[in-house]
């Protein structure tokens, strides 16, 4: 569906020349919500504007639904804009028209005869649930039911792409949730591609099928939400994933466990480790139990999180494995042959 080939963006200032983006490929599929995340700086806005085509990339291609959008003459580019409708961050009503008011602005702008736009108006607003606010203005809504009048507006002209720029970012986290449900809701209903910019790992958690992480103008990892969850590969997606799972250990809790292991290790003169191990999809129960019985291994339960992400179950288990160390070695080759990320926790220089 939307197809990003090597893009490059260099900012062209009289302090110097800004790479903001160094090569950035994407391949996004239809009726997916496709997250792009990242800290500030990362190139997030620009990766957004050459999307929505305010600015042309210095290099690479970028097509939507088969036509190439780079290059296009601003003649075409305005007519192609329409497949993509943006919902922003500072939402961008117009104060001075009403809620079906701001709704209609973009039918109007594409020449949609007068008649059709009123029937129209009413069916966007009551797929946003807000058929009741019709007639108020911006000043006289909350902020949720504002964003969910920048949604209507965004999917006025039937867009294919649905670019959502830090939608969330100005909303408190209970307001966050049910604009994201929202989204989610409207993808399944209407099928149209969620691209969702972000730099909140909540919402890549909450509503994304597959993420990318971007930092330096690079894409530094990519995969499906519930992989890059259980085993961020890149400092700053592990950073940005513990973040919102916590799923680290207190230094009180560290600090107990090398306690732990050591008495482990003088009691029974066999080795004791710590692993932390992140799972998706497996069932953790069985692996324990399966692991304990094949490696004949004492295997203590120390913390656990496990939660639903995007239908598949993603955990981080702190587990105190004793027993023999070729045993214990054993365990942890055939843990990771199933895909599992098992680290070895330094309980020694972790509580220094
Ligand atoms: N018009 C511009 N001229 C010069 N440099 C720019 C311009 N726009 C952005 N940059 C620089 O490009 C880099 C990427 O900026 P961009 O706004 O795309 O990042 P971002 O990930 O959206 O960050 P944030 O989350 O803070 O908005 C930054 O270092 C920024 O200073």
């Amino acid at each position: 569906m939307i197809h990003i080939e090597n893009i490059h963006k260099t900012y062209v200032t009289p302090r110097g020349r800004f790479d903001a983006l160094r090569g950035i490929s994407l391949e996004i599929g239809k009726g997916e919500i496709f997250g792009v995340i990242g800290p500030s700086g990362a190139g997030k806005s620009t990766l957004v504007q050459c999307i929505n085509l305010l600015e042309q990339p210095d290099q690479g291609a970028i097509t939507i639904g088969g036509q190439v959008l780079t290059g296009l003459p601003e003649s075409q580019l305005r007519q192609q804009r329409r497949r993509i409708g943006m919902v922003f961050q500072g939402f961008n009503l117009l104060a001075r028209r009403t809620v079906a008011g701001n709704v209609a602005l973009p039918l109007e702008i594409a020449g949609v005869p007068a008649s059709e736009i009123g029937p129209r108006v009413a069916r966007l607003l009551d797929l946003v649930g807000l058929a009741h606010l019709h007639d108020r203005y911006p000043a006289q809504i909350s902020g949720g039911q504002k964003q969910r009048v920048g949604i209507a507006r965004a999917l006025a002209n039937d867009p294919d792409v649905l670019l959502s720029d830090e939608a969330t970012s100005a909303l408190d986290p209970e307001t966050t949730a049910t604009i994201l449900t929202l989204l989610r809701e409207i993808n399944r209903k209407t099928g149209v591609t969620i691209v969702m910019i972000t730099h909140q790992m909540e919402v890549v958690r909450q509503v994304c099928d597959r993420v990318a992480v971007i930092d330096k103008g690079h894409i530094v990892e990519s995969g499906p939400t519930a992989r890059v969850f259980a085993a961020p590969e890149h400092d700053i997606t592990r950073a940005m994933v513990s973040a919102v799972t916590a799923s680290e250990l207190t230094d009180e809790t560290l600090a107990t466990l090398r306690d732990r292991l050591g008495q482990a290790r003088a009691e029974s003169g066999q080795d004791a480790r710590l692993w932390k191990l992140g799972l998706s999809g497996q069932d953790s129960g069985a692996l324990l139990s399966d692991l304990s019985r094949q490696f004949d291994l004492r295997l203590s339960l120390v913390q656990a999180r496990i939660e639903d992400i995007q239908g598949v179950a993603v955990g981080t288990l702190f587990v105190v494995a004793q027993g023999a160390a070729e045993r214990i070695e054993a365990a942890q080759i055939a843990v990771r042959q199933k895909n599992i990320v098992l680290e070895e926790v330094n309980h020694e220089s972790a509580t220094a």
